[in-house]
Order: structure tokens, then sequence, then C-alpha cells
């Protein structure tokens, strides 16, 4: 698998990722994302896409928020609370403004009805961090934050005509790809911390990647409600 496969996240990712097998590509190479990176998407499947995922990111930050809650140390609880903050200026100001030049605007964003595919990923995820400890959390949480930065890394790179240049630069960009890294760092500092350096050979590493598998498989349905719209 080359470099840019694979981007440099950490010890944890590259081990969740590998123990994904098929079920990452899936992922990562679902035809949503395709039709991203050579401009087919229809329109309707990426607003509907759009909203449901501002809803999505809400639920996401909630999570972030209990990450803080379950931290250790302070270095653990600093990160989670500014991915919290970030998340509520950042990555939702972009959905309300891509949403916004459409005519949907902060209220209707807000009021979008879940679909069962936005439910059943953000209530697993939480779900794993109220039964579960940090890494239960982590582990759940690292498919989405770190498969945007490697299909956004991707898709820049293959750098075909599509209308969906922005949201590629998004995750592509050194912002977003630093934020991946960090979350990286965080994850490998947790582990290790709690599993010790050779964390791989702990029976405990098996249930936090199925964790990571269920969460990336959760995220495969999140395409195909994008694909069939609303
Ligand atoms: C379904 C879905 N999965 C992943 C992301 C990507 N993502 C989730 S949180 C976040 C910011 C950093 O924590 C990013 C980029 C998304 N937007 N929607």
């Amino acid at each position: 698998m080359s470099a840019l496969a694979t981007p440099g996240y950490g010890r944890a990712f590259a081990f969740f990722r590998e123990a994904a097998g098929p079920e990452w590509d899936a992922y990562t190479r679902h035809a949503f994302v395709e039709q991203l990176g050579d401009g087919t998407l229809p329109r309707a499947s990426f607003l509907h896409y759009m909203r449901q995922d501002y809803v999505f990111l809400f639920n996401f930050a909630r999570a972030w928020a209990l990450a803080a809650a379950k931290s250790d140390t302070l270095e653990e609880m600093r990160h989670a609370a500014s991915t919290v903050a970030g998340l509520a200026e950042g990555e939702m100001a972009l959905h309300v403004e891509v949403c916004a030049r459409e005519g949907i605007d902060k209220d209707a964003l807000f009021a979008t009805k879940e679909t069962q595919e936005n439910l059943a990923y953000t209530r697993y995820v939480l779900e794993s961090g109220y039964s579960g400890d940090l890494l239960d959390l982590l582990a759940a949480l690292a498919p989405c934050v770190l498969g945007y930065g490697e299909i956004g890394l991707r898709l820049a790179a293959e750098g075909r005509e599509t209308p969906y240049a922005e949201w590629i630069a998004t995750y592509a960009g050194e912002p977003y790809q630093a934020i991946c890294r960090e979350v990286g760092a965080l994850i490998d500092g947790a582990i290790e911390r709690r599993l010790g350096a050779d964390f791989t050979a702990v029976p405990r590493s098996r249930r936090l990647a199925e964790r990571f598998t269920t969460a990336t498989r959760l995220e495969v349905g999140f395409w195909d409600m994008g694909l069939r719209g609303s």
C-alpha cells in the first residue's frame, strides 16, 4: 500500500485500519466518494447528505464532549474540548454556508429529521462512550475523523474536474490534515497509557478494532443514505 493510501495518522489507526479489511475500502472508496471525485454526484444527493451531516456533526460534538468527561489526563481533556469548540465554530459553519447558498437556512438545517442511518451511527458512537471508557469512544470516533482525511487526500491527488472541489479541499487541506494527525496522536497516547506500548498484543485491542470496524460499516450506511437522496 502506498504512503498516500495510508496516511500517517499513527500506530493505532494503522492497526485498526488493517483489522477493518475490506470494510475500510467499502467506506473510503464508496460510490458516493467516487462521484464526489469525478463530479457525477447529483446535487440533490449532495444536499441531502449535507443536511444530514449537519445534524450528525451536532451529535458528534456531543460525543467529543463525552470524551472530555471520560478523559483521565488534562491533555486528553483539552484535546476533546477543543474539538467540540472546533466543530461548533468551524465545520458546522461550513455546512451552514453551503446550504445557505442553496436557500436552506440555519433553522431548516437544524430541524432536519434524522434518517435511520444517521441515528444508528451517532447513537452507536455515543453509546460506545456511555457504556465504555475513553478507548471505546475513541475507537468509534476514529473512522469518521481519519477516514475523511484519507478520502480528501486521495481525491485531491487525483485532481479531477468536479463541482465538489470545495468539499475535497476542506478535507485535503492542511488545517484538517493537522487535525487528523493530532487525533491520531491522541488515540496513540490514550491507548498506550492504558494498554501499554505493545497494545496490539493485548486482547482488548481486538475488541477496540471491532468497534472501529462497526463504525466504519456505519459510515458506509451514511454514504448509502446520501446516494439514495431525500
Ligand atoms: C458522516 C460523517 N463522517 C465523518 C465526517 C468527518 N468529520 C466528522 S467530525 C469532523 C471534524 C473533526 O472532528 C469531521 C471532519 C463527517 N463530516 N460526516
